[in-house]
């Protein structure tokens, strides 16, 4: 009898023991064999409890055997027992929940389709995501795609963002990847796709990781980096010896924009003489295409902020010009934007909300007011705004993005430290052409600050097409 109690005990503890070590172990095979299996028949079994209680059920007129001496109550044919002659078929409302199609799993949980009710659209589903996430005891459930009349969603049983693996890469010319979106999927940030980029957050939100990262990636690249620093060149002076520039004052940003506004007047000189609309196009010899050009801009607002003085003014008027006309124009030509800043907002001058409009490309990592959020990700779905406040303060790095499909996704970017981005400095030190070869003048030489005007550009448009 002890033996049988004994055996009773220590059968399941065993038994739970081994799974304990098993998912610990090989949590993969342990979701695939175990956890979805179970998963998938919670799923299944509380379908309908659970699009009732998200209001996706839908009540429909059915016949129904019902039994009007049993409170009139309407049953499903498959309730009948054995009051026949008291049942009466009727018509009467009842809910149906929408068709569940076949669970799949996932590395990192599973997907299902859903096919919607008569009516439905998919917004209904994503405004009920978050109870869907509890209901199915999952960390996200989200969107993945739909098609008239059906929805993928994926579920995500952790966060993928709690520990971002994914190391900084170079993926191509003008293409980093930077992090992890929370699909499991690398973001990257691609020059060629998307040139002016704005990256936004509050104090120790992460934005100088971003742009650590992103340095990685770029510095063993064919790429010329040009940094402003307004911080006195505490972020970006590490690395000058991988830039090709480095201003740390607003006068010598403006003379670098003046640089860069002759660079674009050769490039377009050059694209004219190959009859090319940009650099990229065929059209041009390999051996002429011009070097790229990303410029990282620290600190946006130091740049703008202005005493009463009229020398300032001056100063911050030519500078928001000449910034401004480089993201207009610089695209075409190969040269790039990365702005970052806590805010970058109207208040900070008539140039900045120009230049805004400009930066396609938008990171916002956790700000402190909705006014911010605003600025960065515009007039986005209200669960951006609120998801870029709700960032933790406990998972630096974490923003949201706008994805290529126009919604908006959390990021976390990949851990880059000094020291690392140090190192790719040293490495690729080689790779920073001198600021005389990029620019084609020598550094005595004067300056020709004149803009390009807009005469300049139209008979540039006319002379290369076809
Ligand atoms: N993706 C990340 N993963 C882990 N830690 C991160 C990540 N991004 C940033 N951190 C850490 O968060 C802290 C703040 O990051 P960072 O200096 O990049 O913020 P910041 O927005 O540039 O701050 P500030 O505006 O004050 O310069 C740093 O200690 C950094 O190591």
């Amino acid at each position: 009898m002890t033996d049988l109690w004994v055996w009773g005990l220590l059968a399941p503890a065993s038994v739970a023991v081994g799974l304990w070590v098993w998912q610990r172990m090989h949590p993969v095979s342990f979701w695939y064999l175990v956890g979805f299996p179970l998963r998938m028949l919670m799923i299944y079994g509380t379908w309908r409890s659970v699009a009732s209680g998200c209001g996706l059920s839908r009540r429909k007129r059915r016949w129904r055997w019902t039994f009007p001496g049993l409170g009139d109550e309407p049953m499903a044919a498959r309730h009948v027992v054995t009051l026949d002659q008291r049942r009466k078929l009727r018509r009467v409302d009842v809910e149906r929940a929408p068709r569940i199609g076949l669970i799949r799993p996932t590395r990192q949980g599973f997907q299902v389709s859903i096919r919607l009710h008569k009516g439905q659209t998919p917004e209904d589903y994503v405004r009920v995501l978050d109870k869907l996430a509890h209901a199915w005891r999952v960390h996200s459930v989200r969107l993945a795609s739909w098609e008239p009349g059906r929805i993928v969603l994926v579920a995500t049983l952790t966060d993928p963002l709690a520990k971002v693996p994914f190391p900084a890469a170079p993926d191509g010319l003008l293409r980093v990847r930077v992090g992890l979106l929370d699909t499991g999927e690398p973001f990257v940030i691609d020059f060629r796709t998307v040139p002016h980029w704005m990256i936004v957050g509050a104090t120790q939100s992460g934005k100088s990781n971003l742009i650590n990262a992103l340095f990685v990636g770029l510095a063993p690249q064919p790429v010329a980096l040009v940094g402003f620093d307004l911080k006195g060149g505490v972020e970006l002076a590490p690395y000058e010896r991988r830039l090709s520039a480095l201003a740390t004052e607003r006068a010598e940003c403006i003379a670098l924009l003046a640089d860069l506004i002759g660079v674009i007047k050769d490039r377009m000189a050059l694209c004219r003489t190959y009859r090319v609309r940009n650099i990229w196009q065929p059209g041009l010899p390999d051996a002429e295409r011009p070097i790229p050009i990303v410029l990282l801009v620290d600190e946006v607002a130091e740049l703008f902020l202005m005493a009463d003085k009229k020398k300032e003014q001056e100063e911050v008027s030519a500078l928001a010009t000449r910034l401004l006309r480089v993201a207009q124009i610089g695209r075409a030509f190969g040269i790039y934007l990365v702005v970052c800043g806590q805010r970058i907002g109207s208040d900070l001058g008539s140039g900045v909300t120009a230049l805004r409009a400009q930066l396609t490309g938008r990171i916002c990592h956790k700000v402190n007011d909705e006014e911010t959020a605003k600025m960065a990700l515009g007039d986005m779905d209200p669960a951006a705004l609120a998801a870029a406040r709700k960032i933790p303060a406990s998972m630096p790095g974490t923003s949201v993005v706008i994805g290529a499909d126009g919604r908006w996704r959390r990021m976390r970017s990949a851990y880059v430290s000094e020291n690392e981005a140090d190192a790719a400095a040293d490495t690729w030190t080689h790779l920073a052409p001198s600021w005389e070869d990029l620019t084609g003048r020598a550094s005595a030489d004067p300056v020709d600050a004149s803009d390009v005007t807009p005469e300049e550009l139209a008979e540039f448009s006319a002379s290369t097409s076809a």
